[in-house]
């Protein structure tokens, strides 16, 4: 785990946490076993494809809002919930859900946003693993255009943790590429509070 320095938020990537070979193989499983989705959401008062498949897995009865869209868990898949477990083990903290985006080439991307629903609390800790084609992920401070623009690429089998006020003071995306791209699956494990929870 490599610490990556950065104002007003905490990054940490560990660019090998899962080996070439066994991140291959587990592109190809979910590529093929998972339940994806093309969820269509509200923007501009009109109802668009989001460019991208999605999955949402987890515990049961966790809800997970954003852009109008509603997200119920899905029970863990076998080989993701083995992932999560190592996952909190390198990140020391533990994750009820995880959303699931598959980039299929270059035109699939996610845009500016940071992970500040009310669901996910204050300071969350969001670990991202990456399989199967390097993406670029940028991020770009939200309030001070003074801080300049940071960028990683991520690489198959890498973890990134997200951790601190890195959600309340920086925007993240996925940009879209002209260039001719494999695809990519990317999975955030998140601590979702339900509204039930959140009042306990
Ligand atoms: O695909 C990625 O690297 C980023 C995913 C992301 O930002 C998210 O799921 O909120
Ligand atoms: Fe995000």
């Amino acid at each position: 785990m490599t610490e990556i320095p950065i104002p007003q938020g905490e990054l940490t990537l560990d660019p090998k946490f899962i080996a070439d070979n066994e991140a291959r193989t587990l592109f190809d499983s979910l590529e093929q076993q998972l339940n994806w989705q093309q969820a269509r959401i509200r923007m501009f008062g009109q109802m668009v494809s989001i460019p991208r498949l999605q999955c949402f897995q987890g515990e049961p009865g966790i809800h997970y809002r954003y852009s109008g869209l509603s997200l119920q868990t899905e029970p863990w898949h076998p080989l993701i919930h083995a992932l999560k477990q190592r996952v909190e083990a390198a990140a020391k903290h533990s994750f009820n859900s995880v959303l699931i985006n598959y980039y299929r080439g270059g035109q699939d991307s996610m845009g500016w946003h940071s992970d500040d629903e009310p669901e996910l609390g204050s300071n969350p800790v969001i670990a991202s693993l990456s399989l199967g084609q390097s993406r670029r992920f940028l991020l770009r401070h939200r309030f001070d255009k003074s801080i300049s623009q940071q960028e990683l690429l991520l690489n198959s089998g890498s973890l990134l943790i997200m951790a601190g006020q890195l959600q309340h003071y920086w925007h993240h995306s996925v940009p879209k590429t002209s260039k001719h791209l494999e695809g990519r699956i990317n999975l955030t494990f998140r601590q979702t509070f339900t509204t039930d929870t959140q009042m306990e």
